[in-house]
């Protein structure tokens, strides 16, 4: 018999802790991140929002179209990083969390307006199922290091990438389009497939990727999270701090 709880109900509890949590009615600007995880913190806001009669005054801005169109389907206050370049909390989901809290961001695409966004917040929580978390990364996340890049230097920039760090990057191609995916700032994305035996320093490697002219942004998130929330297989919640 498999007891581990479906992996929804794991996300749904850790986006329901940090929520509840971090966001305070001394809350005014929380930052929404993109992905599934998201979803329930979104419900979770709109809850404290309109059942509970809590933080009439939050503001969300969105890390992407679908963070958008989260906050308006749930008739929460949609703000922008004009009227809102301060956020007091951030909340996203990962795609892997290492042991030092450097997270693999952007499996749905939405890494660069994600990094943005979350550079603006005083507090980056991240928000997670139990598959999430691991030691070292590549253990859980098998698709690679996604990488937004202008379109017209994929090529050479995929073949930066492979000479400098090893490992195979290749153009993210749609599942219901012909062709690659494009993201919400009209880009494409490499997933970078690195060196499961190599010892990268990934602060090192962020930085150098984002050296590579073209590169417009990673999904390497080093030292950007405060705290992550796990929803673990046994129904608990389980903090992990930097
Ligand atoms: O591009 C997508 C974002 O970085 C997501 O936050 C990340 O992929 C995790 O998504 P999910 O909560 O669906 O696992």
């Amino acid at each position: 018999m498999n007891d581990k709880i479906a992996l929804d109900t794991a996300k749904n509890l850790a986006a329901k802790a940090a929520v509840d949590q971090w966001v305070t009615e001394d809350t005014k600007v929380v930052g929404v991140g993109s992905g599934s995880t998201v979803v329930f913190a979104v419900e979770r806001l709109a809850e404290r929002v309109w059942k509970e009669g809590c933080l009439a005054d939050m503001i969300c801005v969105p890390s992407s179209y679908q963070a958008r169109k989260l906050i308006l389907d749930h008739n929460l206050t949609l703000g922008d990083l004009d009227r809102n370049p301060k956020i007091d909390v951030y909340i996203d989901g990962a795609d892997e969390v290492d042991s030092h809290m450097v997270l693999i961001k952007g499996g749905g695409g939405c890494l660069m307006q994600e990094k943005i966004v979350s550079s603006c917040a005083k507090t980056v929580i991240i928000i997670a199922d139990y598959t999430k978390k691991s030691l070292r990364l590549g253990e859980q996340w098998c698709q690679g290091v996604p990488i937004e890049v202008s379109p017209m230097a994929h090529v050479p920039i995929k073949l930066k990438i492979e000479e400098l760090f090893g490992g195979v990057a290749s153009l993210r191609i749609a599942l219901k389009k012909a062709g690659p995916v494009v993201t919400d700032n009209g880009n494409f994305l490499l997933d970078w497939k690195f060196l499961a035996k190599r010892e990268y320093n990934w602060d090192e490697v962020n930085r150098a990727l984002t050296m590579i002219p073209g590169v417009l942004e990673t999904g390497l998130f080093v030292d950007i999270a405060s705290k992550c929330y796990f929803g673990m297989a046994d129904g608990a919640v389980k903090v992990q701090s930097k």
